[in-house]
């Protein structure tokens, strides 16, 4: 096969993206032309936060194309079009046949959450000394262990878990996506488990996941969350997080605990104050930027 690179400025991104669809591309993607540079843009957005940009000011397009003669002529047509203006061609390269599905696999390792728990692939096997594990797939749903967030609120569940008895309790994991920080929990002696997700996506991924993973648990949407819970897990985003705090709050019953993540550092002060009319929330743990807080009622 063979790969086109073009680098574009922002606003030709979308013309130049269909316009590879219909020369019959067989992948097209578009990177960071800046990327590992001073230069390189991070584009993120918050929910209820305005849209983020589609692609960035210098963008790297590069298409996948059977023959040199398709993406040379692709090429060709491209440059004599008026949305191309500001656009050049990078380069055509060969690119060898692989095992994609193979050197996909090979690129993710397991996951260390402490010496002995870990999430494993499952084309993989548990590495020595993993006494638990959570087996989850990366790549296929946000939450498979590879964020600082999930593995921060892993590493309470599992120190927590660990302090003996029925140290978690009733758990609630609200905002459950793959249903990963439950079945963590369902590992270290939570129970009973409910996982709520606005998206009904992740709670079929979660109800998957957690008989992949032989435990029990109720996967729902959020009204599913009722009464008081020992534990309540939410890793979210701070905006959201701050417009559930009430709700959040009046689930940790007396003695439990509300642990919170997808924080950034600079967003602690803020929680705090959310905080505040209900619990003392305060920094747990904190990895990349990212913190993890929480309270005691
Ligand atoms: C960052 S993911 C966390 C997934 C997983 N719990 C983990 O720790 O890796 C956040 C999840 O929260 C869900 N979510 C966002 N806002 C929510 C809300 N208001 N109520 C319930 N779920 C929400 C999203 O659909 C998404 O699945």
């Amino acid at each position: 096969m063979f790969e086109l690179t073009l680098l574009c400025p922002e606003e030709r991104v979308d013309a130049v993206s269909e316009a590879f669809d219909a020369l019959d591309a067989l992948s097209v993607s578009v990177e960071d032309a800046d990327a590992q540079t001073e230069a390189e843009q991070a584009l993120f957005g918050e929910p209820g936060m305005p849209a983020p940009r589609q692609a960035w000011s210098s963008s790297r397009i590069t298409a996948l194309f059977a023959t040199q003669a398709a993406a040379q002529e692709a090429a060709s047509l491209l440059a004599a079009q008026d949305f191309f203006a500001g656009c050049e061609v990078a380069g055509i390269a060969f690119v060898a046949e692989q095992d994609w599905v193979r050197l996909t696999q090979s690129q993710f390792d397991p996951v260390r959450i402490t010496p002995e728990f870990w999430i494993v692939p499952s084309w993989h096997e548990p590495p020595a000394g993993a006494v638990q594990t959570i087996r989850l797939d990366p790549g296929m749903a946000f939450g498979t262990g590879t964020h600082p967030t999930t593995r921060m609120c892993l590493r309470w569940i599992a120190q927590r878990g660990a302090s003996g008895g029925q140290a978690l309790g009733r758990v609630l994991d609200y905002g459950c996506g793959s249903g990963i920080l439950a079945i963590g929990a369902a590992k270290f002696g939570g129970e009973p488990i409910d996982a709520v997700d606005i998206d009904p996506a992740a709670v079929q991924a979660t109800g998957d996941n957690a008989r992949a993973n032989g435990v029990q648990l109720h996967a729902g949407l959020p009204e599913q969350a009722q009464g008081p819970y020992q534990t309540v897990l939410a890793n979210i985003l701070a905006t959201p997080l701050k417009v559930l705090a009430p709700l959040l709050c009046a689930h940790v019953a007396p003695g439990g605990h509300l642990v919170l993540a997808g924080i950034l550092e600079r967003q602690a002060e803020e929680l705090q104050q959310a905080y505040a009319p209900w619990l003392q929330l305060s920094v747990a743990d904190s990895e990349d930027g990212w913190i993890l807080m929480t309270a005691h009622r």
